[in-house]
């Protein structure tokens, strides 16, 4: 694996970039073009047979989107990435590339309800059968696998009941077994948690959520710990999947990476006060935050997080209908799915996020009706906190006269 060469946070402003290279420009350049020509039509073939490095078209690569690419290898570690038009083009690249017809994947016990469709897909169309399990330890894993498992597929914190996967655990298993192991880090970003650092062979993000963090782009990134394998990827499942990203929108999340850290830890602050202010309310049954005290997981969140970020899940009093006269109540927070945004999002998983997921299994996972995910924003958690307490107060007086 690539040894970081600088700190993080000075990584995140220059990996990848050489401005000598690009006409001297400060920023790296927008190069918004489809496809690049060829001075001659020998020097074309030579592209095409990879005996010239030059550029052929966006589908197959695109010097902005380089330049993320390179970028988000180093801060997670890893040696090779490939940006895509989504977090689930990431998502899906991965997993076509590590399955065939007959194999199996051994996933956490909660996943994305969109990831969740895409394996059940796959277990219809291709016979390619998937187990959700939790986590925890290796025994618990070990316990699930079978012949045919060719891989381990985990988000950690979980998607939104903040569960956390044993991530050494897992890679532990992965290793006695020869398994590859995807980890989704997108809520934690390479600022909080490095999963290739704890064993895992891919990372994916979608990058929508923290990386661009200003809720105007959709995509998402895949890192690598092996160089050839992700250029075997890059043109294989990426050039004919073709789930690329558009160099705007990598250009984009160029711009907005820059202030991550600074922003993760804006969001931490502000989620830790919104923590406090949660525990001390009548209203709210429970909480899921990785880095909170009372979390059973705690030790293991501390272990592989460096801070808890800025998701928040809760149980209030109720079922769906008062997490929706609750949702309604709320002014400055916004009701929305997607996180990692300036702007605090709140959303209700079982009929949103994860509706697609059936109730029986969505139970398995631990989303009940009177859950809500808060994605904690950066206003002032004064403000932040002033509406939840409206909100509460609203849903009280709505109920009382009901
Ligand atoms: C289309 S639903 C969701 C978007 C996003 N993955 C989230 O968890 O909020």
């Amino acid at each position: 694996m690539k040894e970081q060469k600088t700190n993080f946070e000075t990584a995140i402003v220059h990996a990848g970039y050489d401005s000598r290279e690009h006409h001297d420009s400060l920023t790296v350049p927008l190069y918004q073009t489809s496809t690049f020509t060829f001075g001659t039509a020998e020097e074309g073939e030579r592209r095409f047979a990879g005996d010239s490095c030059g550029n052929i078209y966006s589908r197959l690569g695109n010097p902005t989107v380089r330049v993320l690419e390179e970028r988000m290898a180093e801060l997670e570690h890893g040696e090779g990435a490939l940006a895509f038009g989504s977090g689930m083009a990431a998502v899906s690249a991965v997993l076509i590339h590590l399955t065939k017809a007959g194999d199996h994947v051994l996933c956490s016990r909660g996943v994305y309800g969109c990831t969740f469709g895409l394996l059940e897909m796959m277990e219809e169309k291709y016979n390619i059968t998937h187990d959700l399990v939790s986590m925890k330890t290796e025994e618990e894993i070990e316990k699930h696998i079978r012949p045919e498992t060719v891989c381990i597929y985990v988000e950690t914190p979980i998607n939104p009941t903040m569960e956390i996967v044993n991530l050494q655990a897992a890679a532990a298993v992965a290793e006695r077994h020869g398994l590859k192991m995807v980890v989704d880090n997108t809520f934690c970003s390479p600022y909080l948690q490095n999963p290739l650092l704890l064993g895992a062979d891919f990372v994916l993000h979608s990058a929508t959520k923290y990386l661009n963090g200003h809720g105007d782009v959709i995509a998402g990134v895949l890192i690598g710990r092996d160089k050839p394998e992700m250029e075997n990827l890059r043109m294989t499942v990426q050039k004919d999947v073709g789930g690329i990203i558009s160099p705007f929108d990598a250009w984009l999340i160029l711009r907005g990476l820059k202030t991550l850290p600074v922003r993760m830890d804006r969001h931490t602050d502000n989620a830790e006060r919104v923590l406090e202010f949660l525990k001390e309310h009548k209203a709210v049954q429970t909480i899921y935050y990785p880095l909170d005290e009372e979390n059973v997981q705690v030790e293991t969140a501390r272990q592989q997080m460096r801070r808890g970020g800025g998701l928040i899940s809760f149980e209030i009093e109720g079922g769906r209908k008062e997490a929706q006269v609750f949702m309604n109540a709320l002014s400055l927070i916004k009701i929305a799915v997607s996180l990692g945004d300036a702007e605090t999002l709140i959303q209700h998983p079982a009929t949103m996020t994860h509706a697609v997921v059936p109730e029986e299994q969505r139970s398995a996972m631990g989303i009940s009706d009177s859950l809500l995910r808060l994605s904690v924003g950066l206003e002032h958690a004064d403000d932040i906190l002033r509406d939840l307490d409206q909100a509460f107060k609203q849903l009280k007086t709505d109920l009382q006269q009901a």
